[in-house]
């Protein structure tokens, strides 16, 4: 268990992508604009399903973990807040409740 969450990550991407650091893959990687963010997001998303599909759990939980920054990074690059993507899935949430019921009402 840990309290490291997407939240902090997110502010940790939105301060060093403005850090104008050569130093920073982060910052490199805001700077090169859209493009070049989300081939990275797609690359590391091809990556974490050939880890799943192989069953090498190790891989998955690395490439994952490359999956979510380059997300968060896409995110910060479009100028949209972690917090948006949250309020559409508990939105969903709410939704799959409704359709749930719905279902059992039917049946
Ligand atoms: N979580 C990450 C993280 N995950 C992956 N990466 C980087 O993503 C890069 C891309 O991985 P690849 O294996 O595809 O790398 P590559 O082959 O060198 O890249 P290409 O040549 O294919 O473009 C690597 O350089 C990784 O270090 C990350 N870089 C940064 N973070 C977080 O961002 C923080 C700030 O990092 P900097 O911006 O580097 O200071 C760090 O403390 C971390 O918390």
């Amino acid at each position: 268990m840990t309290g490291f969450s997407l939240n902090d990550l997110e502010r940790i991407i939105s301060e060093r992508a403005r850090s104008g650091d050569a130093n920073s893959w982060t910052a490199r990687l805001y700077a090169s604009g859209m493009e070049r963010a989300a081939k990275k997001l797609g690359e590391e998303a091809v990556e974490t399903v050939i880890a799943a599909v192989r069953g090498d759990t190790g891989e998955l939980v690395s490439e994952s973990a490359d999956l979510l920054y380059h997300w968060l990074v896409v995110l910060t690059v479009a100028g949209v807040p972690l917090s948006d993507v949250l309020q559409e899935l508990q939105r969903r949430t709410g939704q799959s409740g409704i359709a749930e019921k719905a279902s059992r009402n039917q049946g």
